[in-house]
């Protein structure tokens, strides 16, 4: 079995990398990089996997996943470029980096794929799309799909549209979780006890999420389907509306896409 090495083990790294540990990867073929030693040691005793310095992993490993931010990029790419050689796959998690960025900066011949992951791979629902660089074969595309694909779905795009991509699936949670928060907080203003409120609304995401996924209807029909004529939902939805909801959340995915556009040019 081949060797995997995550360099930057925040969020989005230990969520990868309790995923290729649940996924049955062995830990004698995953090496973490990560500077900081406390957080090193911390890695060491819950997973069990080493934690050394950067070259070291990217030295010793077929796949390198980068999962550093996109400012510490440029830096880390610095760091391990001596160490890279020709056949090794970089895949990078980070937003905005493109593969043209990676390929300038690593040796001919070492091949990469841009990825958006989601922090749902924490539980195996992860959603990741991938794109290959210019010197990508399939197989190492196959790699990378594989590798994210112990986590949860992932799906082959365009380079040209990880921007959009980010803004939707993967800064996605975020918006979701900030709708269950307004839900939760409006149902304690409705004089719920904040436990029930959580309950009922963190349910209701998840049935309305599992009617989605296995129902196959469209959400328009899904919504009508609970909007009785003259009813709550009705009386609801008006407000939503009133409220620009909808033109709301097409300014902030617009605003998450550019944004992304912006990381690529370091700001
Ligand atoms: N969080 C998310 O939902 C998603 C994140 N991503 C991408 O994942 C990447 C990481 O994001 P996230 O996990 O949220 O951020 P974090 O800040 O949690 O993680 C970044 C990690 O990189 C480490 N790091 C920084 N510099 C180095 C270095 N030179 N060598 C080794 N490790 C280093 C940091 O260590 P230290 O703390 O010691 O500085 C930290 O542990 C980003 O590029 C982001 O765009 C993509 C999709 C979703
Ligand atoms: O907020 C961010 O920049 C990262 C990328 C997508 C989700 N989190």
């Amino acid at each position: 079995m081949s060797q995997t090495a995550i360099i930057g083990a925040g969020v989005m790294g230990e969520t990868l990398l309790s995923g290729l540990v649940r996924a049955g990867r062995r830990v004698d073929h995953l090496l973490v990089g990560e500077k900081r030693p406390e957080r090193a040691q911390e890695l060491e005793e819950r997973y069990g996997v080493a934690v050394v310095g950067n070259v070291e992993a990217a030295t010793k490993a077929d796949t390198v996943a980068l999962v550093v931010k996109p400012q510490d990029m440029g830096e880390v790419l610095e760091e391990i470029a001596g160490a890279l050689r020709p056949g090794q796959l970089v895949v990078s998690l980070a937003a905005g980096i493109t593969t043209a960025f990676i390929e300038s900066r690593v040796p001919d011949g070492v091949a990469v794929v841009r990825v958006m992951p989601n922090t749902p791979a924490l539980v195996d629902e992860g959603m990741a799309a991938i794109s290959p660089g210019s010197h990508c074969s399939e197989e190492q595309l196959g790699e990378a799909e594989a590798l994210m694909g112990s986590v949860g779905k992932v799906v082959r795009i365009p380079e040209r549209q990880q921007d959009a991509v980010t803004a939707i699936s993967g800064s996605g949670p975020a918006y979701i979780f900030f709708v269950v928060e307004s839900m939760i907080e409006a149902g304690v203003h409705l004089g719920l006890p904040r436990t029930t409120a959580t309950e009922l609304v963190i349910q209701t995401l998840v049935g309305s999420g599992k009617m989605l996924r296995e129902t196959g209807t469209h959400p328009t029909v899904l919504r009508e389907q609970v909007t009785s004529p003259g009813g709550t939902t009705a009386a609801a939805l008006r407000e939503l509306e009133v409220h620009k909801v909808r033109a709301a959340f097409l300014a902030a995915m617009e605003a998450a896409r550019d944004r992304s556009r912006a990381l690529a040019e370091g700001s």
